[in-house]
């Protein structure tokens, strides 16, 4: 998918919600156990229920690694459904990966070819030739590590190197990187403050913003700080969202707290 296709998705929905497909046995339905894939059954419930309110689906992979090849296969399965089904969602692998360059580029070729991702995040620490293989693949998008919505991300992200902190220079250097066109951000909502700096590097940039909902980070700070001329945001939420209720109503009250944030994102953007 082009950025302009997202761009044009977010405005055509009023939304530029993204939903965390974090699937943990544990929280979902008891009913769903007794399937024979109850991770997929769950997953496509929820994206059955919410596909119109949001413009993105991030499984991250880890939920899905947890549970060996049958945890893989359901991911096989979620992104086919979505490819299938809804083609205009903008996919999101959450794998944080990134390693020296040929290892890489078989990194990209599992998540973009293999699975069909339209995106995949990564981890900055290896530096350009360990992200330059993942931005060599047309219409695909790589999401770097910027700065997170973890309380680690102050160890060593805004650590001051060659006076200046670490996470501006991540986006600095990045963007003389081949292929640059296809990089996007990771920037946590609970670092809403941080927002104003980075948009001064990034005036035009993609940023993914997870921590909005279970960690605590507020939707209209990101907006008010992070929001480009066109939009440039995709506002994540996993577990505020998938694990609304436990029960059979599950998609039903996933559907309605996907529904408050796609119309509070409609308010902001009517106000834009
Ligand atoms: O800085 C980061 C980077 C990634 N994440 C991931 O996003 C979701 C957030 O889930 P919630 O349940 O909405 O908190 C999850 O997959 C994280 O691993 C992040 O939170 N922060």
């Amino acid at each position: 998918m082009t950025t302009q296709q997202l761009e044009a998705q977010i405005r055509l929905k009023k939304s530029f919600l993204c939903i965390g497909l974090d699937v943990d046995l544990n929280k979902i339905p008891q009913h769903l156990l007794a399937t024979e894939d109850p991770i997929f059954e769950f997953n496509k419930a929820i994206i059955d229920a919410t596909h119109d309110l949001c413009v993105s689906y991030k499984p991250n992979t880890a939920f899905y690694e947890a549970y060996g090849i049958k945890g893989w296969q359901s991911l096989e399965k979620t992104i086919n459904y979505i490819n299938e089904n809804y083609p205009e969602i903008f996919t999101i692998a959450d794998a944080k990966r990134g390693d020296i360059g040929n290892t890489s580029s078989m990194y990209a070729k599992a998540f973009f070819e293999d699975l069909s991702f339209d995106s995949v995040t990564v981890a900055p620490y290896m530096g350009k030739d360990s992200v330059e293989p993942f931005l060599a693949f047309e219409n695909k998008h790589t999401i770097m590590l910027a700065l997170t919505s973890n309380e680690g991300a102050f160890d060593f992200q805004t650590l001051e190197t060659n006076g200046q902190e670490l996470y501006k220079t991540v986006l600095e250097t990045s963007k003389n990187w081949k292929n640059s066109e296809n990089l996007m951000y990771v920037v946590g909502a609970t670092k809403a403050e941080y927002f104003t700096e980075i948009r001064k590097i990034v005036p035009n940039s993609f940023l993914l913003v997870p921590g909005v909902g279970a960690q605590g980070g507020s939707l209209s700070e990101v907006c008010k700080y992070g929001m480009s001329e066109n939009v440039g945001l995709l506002i994540n939420s996993s577990r505020g969202i998938i694990y609304a209720s436990n029960g059979t109503d599950f998609a039903e009250k996933a559907r309605e707290e996907a529904l408050k944030l796609q119309v509070e994102m409609e308010g902001i953007l009517s106000k834009k």
